[in-house]
C-alpha cells in the first residue's frame, strides 16, 4: 500500500498565462515550492508566459515553463525565449513537447530536435520535462512514441541533466501503471508525474478530452465515476488517485507522482487537494 499523503507529496500542476489572476490568489495556499508548470499554447506570446512564470516564482512556487517545439518559429525565438527565463530566474526547470500544430512552424518537429541540440544547458536548464502517452496518441504510432521517450530520456541523463516525465491525462489506473512498469522495463528511471484533471465541469472535461485525443466518453465516464446520462455538474479526480495510491508497487513502477491539469481552475484543484489530504 503506497498511501494518498505519499502519492500527493509534492504534487504539480498546471496553469495557462491566462489564469495568471487567480494563480496570484491561490499561491499562498499551495505548498511552497509546488510546481507549477506554465502552458506554452497557441494562445499566448511569449510575454505573457514570462509574465506567468515570474509569478509562480514571486508566489514562493517553482515555475517550469512548456516549450512547445513545433510552436517554435526560429532558433533565435527560442534563445530570447529561454534567455528571457534565465534573466528573471525561471529558467532552471522546462518541459519540452513536440506541440499540436499538424506542421512545425520552424525548425523544431519534435520535442527531441530541442533537447538533442545542447542549447538547454547553455542558458542554465538543469531538469527537462518530458510528455508520456499511456494510453497512446491518436495521431502517433506507439513505434514513435516509445522511441521518442527512450532517445530523450537518454538525450536528458548524457547531457548530465535531471529529468521528468508527465503523462499525458488518463482515466485508467490500469493503463497508467502497465505503461510505467514498460517504462522502467526500458531501464528508464525518470520520475513519473501521472497527469489527470482536477475537478472539472464535467462538461468541460468531455471536451478537453476530445480536443487532446483522451480516451471515449463512456471509459472515461466510467472510470471517472460519473454518468453519461447526466453531464451536469463537477467531477473530480478521487477515485482516480485512490485506485492509483492503492496500486502502485515502488519496486514495480519506481518514483510515481501526480501532476493536475486545472481544467476547472487552480483554486479547485488546490481546494481539491488540501481537503483530500484531511481526510487520508
Ligand atoms: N502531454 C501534454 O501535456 C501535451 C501533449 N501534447 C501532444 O503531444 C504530442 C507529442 O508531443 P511529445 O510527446 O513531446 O512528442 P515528441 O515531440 O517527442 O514526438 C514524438 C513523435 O511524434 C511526432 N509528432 C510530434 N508532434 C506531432 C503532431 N502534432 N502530429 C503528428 N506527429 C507528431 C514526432 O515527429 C515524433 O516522431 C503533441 O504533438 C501534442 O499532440 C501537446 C501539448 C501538451
Ligand atoms: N494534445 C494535447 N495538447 C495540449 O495542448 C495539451 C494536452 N494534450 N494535454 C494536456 C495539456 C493541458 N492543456 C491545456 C490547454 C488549454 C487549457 C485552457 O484552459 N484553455 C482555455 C484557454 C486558455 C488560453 O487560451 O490561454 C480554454 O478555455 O480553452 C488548459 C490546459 C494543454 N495540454
Amino acid at each position: 500500500m503506497h498511501g494518498t499523503a505519499t502519492l500527493l507529496d509534492d504534487f504539480s500542476l498546471e496553469m495557462t498565462a491566462r489564469d495568471l489572476p487567480q494563480l496570484l490568489e491561490t499561491a499562498a495556499t499551495l505548498p511552497t515550492d509546488t510546481r507549477v508548470n506554465v502552458t506554452y499554447l497557441g494562445t499566448e506570446d511569449a510575454a505573457d508566459r514570462l509574465a506567468a512564470a515570474k509569478a509562480v516564482a514571486d508566489g514562493g512556487l517553482t515555475p517550469v515553463p512548456h516549450i512547445s517545439a513545433r510552436r517554435v518559429t526560429s532558433p533565435e525565438v527560442l534563445a530570447d525565449f529561454l534567455g528571457a527565463h534565465q534573466a528573471q530566474g525561471t529558467q532552471e526547470k522546462v518541459f519540452v513537447i513536440g506541440g499540436d500544430p499538424r506542421e512545425p512552424q520552424g525548425p523544431y518537429s519534435d520535442a527531441l530536435s530541442i533537447i538533442g541540440s545542447g542549447i538547454l544547458p547553455e542558458f542554465g536548464v538543469r531538469e527537462v520535462g518530458i510528455g508520456g502517452y499511456p494510453e497512446g496518441h491518436p495521431d502517433i504510432s506507439d513505434a514513435a512514441l516509445w522511441a521518442a521517450l527512450a532517445d530523450k530520456s537518454a538525450s536528458i541523463v548524457d547531457q548530465g541533466l535531471d529529468g521528468t516525465i508527465i503523462t499525458q491525462f488518463s482515466f485508467d489506473t490500469d493503463a497508467v501503471l502497465a505503461w510505467a512498469e514498460r517504462v522502467r522495463g526500458l531501464g528508464i528511471e525518470l520520475p513519473i508525474r501521472v497527469g489527470v484533471p482536477g475537478p472539472a465541469g464535467i462538461k468541460r472535461l468531455l471536451g478537453f478530452a476530445r480536443r487532446c485525443g483522451v480516451g471515449s466518453s463512456t471509459t472515461l465516464a466510467r472510470k471517472y465515476g460519473f454518468s453519461v446520462t447526466n453531464l451536469v455538474g463537477t467531477a473530480g479526480p478521487d477515485r482516480f488517485v485512490e485506485d492509483l495510491a492503492s496500486s502502485i508497487d515502488p519496486g514495480r513502477h519506481g518514483d510515481i507522482r501526480v501532476h493536475f491539469f486545472t481544467f476547472g481552475g487552480l483554486d479547485a484543484t488546490a481546494g481539491w487537494v488540501q481537503n483530500h489530504l484531511a481526510t487520508v
